[in-house]
C-alpha cells in the first residue's frame, strides 16, 4: 500500500515549512501586501514582498520612487498595517497585536527617524530635553542617558541648544539619540539624510553605524544617498512592491571592499530576470534551464524553424 498524503498532511506540511521561515530572524516579512484604497481605486503597494533582517544588520534599502520603500518602513514601524502577510519584528506580530502592544511597541522596541529634520525633533526643547521626553512617557528615568547619548553621537554640546539653533547634520545626530533614548532594538530612519550636503551626510550616517556597532541595534536606512548604500554590509532593492536584488559587501585579501549583486529567489524558487539582461539576449516569454554541477545556465528559447518540426 502507498502512503499517499492526505490533504490534512499535505496543509500540515506547508504550515509547518510556513513556521520555519526566517527561523529566529530579527526582522520577518513573508507575502505581505498593502493594498491602498482611495476613491475607488486601489494601489497594490507592497505585493507579496519576503525579507528577512538578522538581529544586528544594519541594512540599506533602495529602489526607485513609488516601489514602496516607505510603504514598508511604516510597516515596520507599527505606523500602518500591512493588508495581508506576515510581518514579524522581534517575535511580535505587526497584524495582530493589540492597540496597547502597538504603543508599546512603538515607544519601547522601535526608533524612528524622518528626514524633515524639522518631523524629529520638538522646536521648543532643547536637544537634552527632546532625548529625555519619550523616556518620560516610557514613565522611564534614567538621568544621564540623555547626555550619554548625546555624546555617543558627537553632540554633546548641542544639549542645551534648540533645534532652531543646531544645523541639519546636527539635528538628524540628536533625532538619532532620541530614536535610541528607550534603547530599542531596531532603528528605522526615511531618507536621514536626504536634505543634507555629502560631508554632514557622512556624520549622520557615520552616527547611524556608531548605534549599530556599539548598542547591537538593527538599523535599516531608506535611502537614494549612493554614500550610505555603498558602505553598509547588504543594500537590498525594491521594485514594485517586492524585493528584487540584494547586494552583498565584504572585505577581500588586501583590505578592498568586494560588491556583489544578487538576484532574490522566492520562497517557491521564483527569480525576476534583470529587464538589461533579458533584453541583451532576446529573452521573451521563456528560457531554457540547465543544471551544472555548480550552477544553473539560462538561454534564450531556440525557435524551431518550420522544417525542423
Ligand atoms: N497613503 C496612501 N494612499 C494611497 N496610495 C499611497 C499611499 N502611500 C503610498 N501610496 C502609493 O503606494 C506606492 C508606494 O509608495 P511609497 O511611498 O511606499 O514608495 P517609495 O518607494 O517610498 O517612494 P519615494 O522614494 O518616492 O518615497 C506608490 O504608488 C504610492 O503612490
Amino acid at each position: 500500500m502507498t502512503n499517499t498524503p492526505t490533504m490534512s498532511d499535505l496543509e500540515a506540511q506547508a504550515t509547518r515549512e510556513r513556521a520555519a521561515f526566517g527561523g529566529d530572524a530579527h526582522i520577518v516579512c513573508d507575502n505581505l501586501v498593502r493594498i491602498y484604497k482611495t476613491e475607488g481605486v486601489e494601489v497594490v503597494a507592497l505585493q507579496g514582498l519576503d525579507l528577512l533582517i538578522q538581529k544586528g544588520e544594519l541594512i540599506a534599502i533602495v529602489g526607485a520612487s513609488g516601489s514602496g520603500k516607505s510603504t514598508l518602513l511604516n510597516v515596520l514601524s507599527g505606523l500602518d498595517v500591512p493588508t495581508a502577510g506576515l510581518a514579524r519584528v522581534a517575535g511580535m506580530d505587526l497584524l495582530s497585536m493589540t492597540a496597547k502592544d502597538r504603543l508599546r511597541y512603538r515607544r519601547e522596541v522601535v526608533g524612528f527617524i524622518w528626514q524633515q529634520t524639522a518631523r524629529n525633533l520638538l522646536s521648543y526643547l532643547t536637544a537634552r530635553e527632546n532625548v529625555e521626553l519619550p523616556m518620560r512617557l516610557a514613565g522611564r528615568n534614567r538621568r544621564n542617558r540623555a547626555m550619554e547619548l548625546l555624546t555617543l553621537l558627537g553632540v554633546d554640546y548641542c544639549a542645551d541648544r534648540k533645534p532652531s539653533e543646531m544645523s541639519g547634520g546636527e539635528q538628524q545626530r540628536v533625532a538619532i539619540a532620541v530614536a535610541l533614548a528607550n534603547s530599542p532594538q531596531l532603528i528605522l530612519a526615511d531618507e536621514p539624510t536626504g536634505e543634507l550636503d555629502s560631508d554632514t551626510s557622512e556624520e549622520v550616517f557615520e552616527a547611524l553605524r556608531r548605534a549599530n556597532r556599539e548598542l547591537g541595534v538593527t538599523v535599516v536606512i531608506v535611502t537614494h544617498d549612493a554614500l550610505v548604500s555603498e558602505q553598509v554590509d547588504r543594500t537590498v532593492g525594491i521594485r514594485d512592491g517586492r524585493t528584487s536584488s540584494e547586494t552583498l559587501r565584504r572585505e577581500g585579501a588586501e583590505g578592498e571592499i568586494i560588491a556583489e549583486e544578487y538576484a532574490v529567489l522566492d520562497r517557491v524558487g521564483r527569480l525576476q530576470l534583470p529587464r538589461d539582461f533579458m533584453n541583451a539576449l532576446d529573452m521573451e516569454r521563456r528560457v531554457r534551464l540547465e543544471l551544472e554541477s555548480d550552477h544553473i545556465g539560462v538561454w534564450p528559447s531556440r525557435e524551431e524553424s518550420p522544417d525542423e518540426q
